[in-house]
């Protein structure tokens, strides 16, 4: 850890807290998945767990938001999990400079998404976990994987019904992606299977303080609490695609500003990372154009500033 005490970040933590509940300017809630539109624009939520295990939350933290694409974190940990580096032989590594739904690479790039956190990625991840198991056990997989990351014994973390049907109802260019990459056959179940698991996981739910509590093996090379949840090599890796890709066509801005790596989902969320010091969630349901959170992302960047935890700045010992 660095020199910034645990009352600091405490301290900090509360007044960020109180900046963003009194900004102005909140970003557009996502509206083409209907319930999420219902999500009023003033929460607010930020919860940081330190590698000593303290925990600092501020605002609406312990309220559960739809995490969207930050479920394509866990998604892609099962599968290296269940396939290996196999995986790269059907989804590349590189950010992709277009929007989290887009469908115009895959066409020049013979139906390889670019990267498994844009939509095209995640459905040829889900399609991979497809390959061992059924849809309800793959959710039931997931649901049961991400309680254990969090600590969550109580199973408060579940899927959001209502989410996950709304996006089955109103997934038409998710359809057409899977659809399109089936064609050059990198999905290989039926597509309906696929889709069915990709918007399951999507439509989990959970509060910042079970988010960062889920990305702890992030920030601990891959272990939590004396348990391997992925190898040491693993986790740097996904840390380092979080950084390149986890915001989409904002990835690069968002390293620019805040520094770590990161993952954005539309509902607001964003999980961030500070290797060997903290996991972070931040929760604020107004986007940006690019569909990431605008008061999360100005959250982490004044988070980043005040503590010096950025990947880019000198560790103080
Ligand atoms: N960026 C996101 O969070 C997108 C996830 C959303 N469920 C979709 O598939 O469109």
């Amino acid at each position: 850890m660095d020199a910034i005490g645990t009352i600091e970040i405490a301290g900090i933590v509360a007044d960020i807290a109180a900046e963003m509940g009194a900004a102005a300017e909140r970003g557009t809630v996502a509206s083409y998945i209907p319930p999420l539109a219902q999500v009023p624009p003033e929460k607010f939520g930020i919860a940081v767990v330190m590698a000593d295990g303290a925990v600092h939350v501020a605002g609406d933290a312990d309220e559960a938001f739809s995490i969207q694409s930050i479920s394509k974190v866990f998604s892609l940990t099962l599968a290296l999990g269940a396939v290996g580096d196999q995986l790269w032989q059907r989804v590349g590594r590189e950010p992709s400079g277009s929007a989290f739904n887009s469908i115009v690479q895959l066409e020049s790039e013979q139906g390889i998404p670019r990267n498994p956190f844009i939509n095209a990625g995640a459905i040829v991840v889900c399609d991979v976990l497809l390959g061992r198991s059924a849809p309800a056990e793959a959710i039931a997989q997931m649901v049961r994987f991400v309680r254990t990351l969090a600590g969550d014994e109580a199973g408060s973390i579940g899927i959001d019904e209502a989410v996950a049907s709304a996006e089955q109802d109103t997934g038409f260019r998710n359809m057409a992606l899977a659809n399109y990459m089936r064609a050059f056959g990198n999905i290989r179940a039926p597509v309906e299977r696929v889709l069915g698991v990709y918007f399951h996981f999507c439509a989990l739910a959970m509060s910042c303080r079970e988010l960062a509590m889920a990305g702890r093996y992030l920030m601990n090379g891959g272990r939590v609490g004396g348990h391997s949840v992925i190898t040491a090599n693993r986790a740097r890796r996904i840390n380092a695609l979080m950084m390149s890709c986890g915001h989409y066509d904002n990835s690069g801005d968002f390293a620019f500003r805040v520094g770590l790596p990161g993952k954005s989902g539309v509902g607001g969320g964003i999980l961030c990372v500070a290797p060997g010091i903290a996991s972070i969630a931040v929760w604020s349901p107004g986007l940006n154009a690019s569909g990431n959170s605008q008061l999360g992302t100005l959250a982490l960047e004044r988070l980043v500033q005040r503590t010096g935890w950025s990947v880019f700045e000198p560790r103080v010992s």
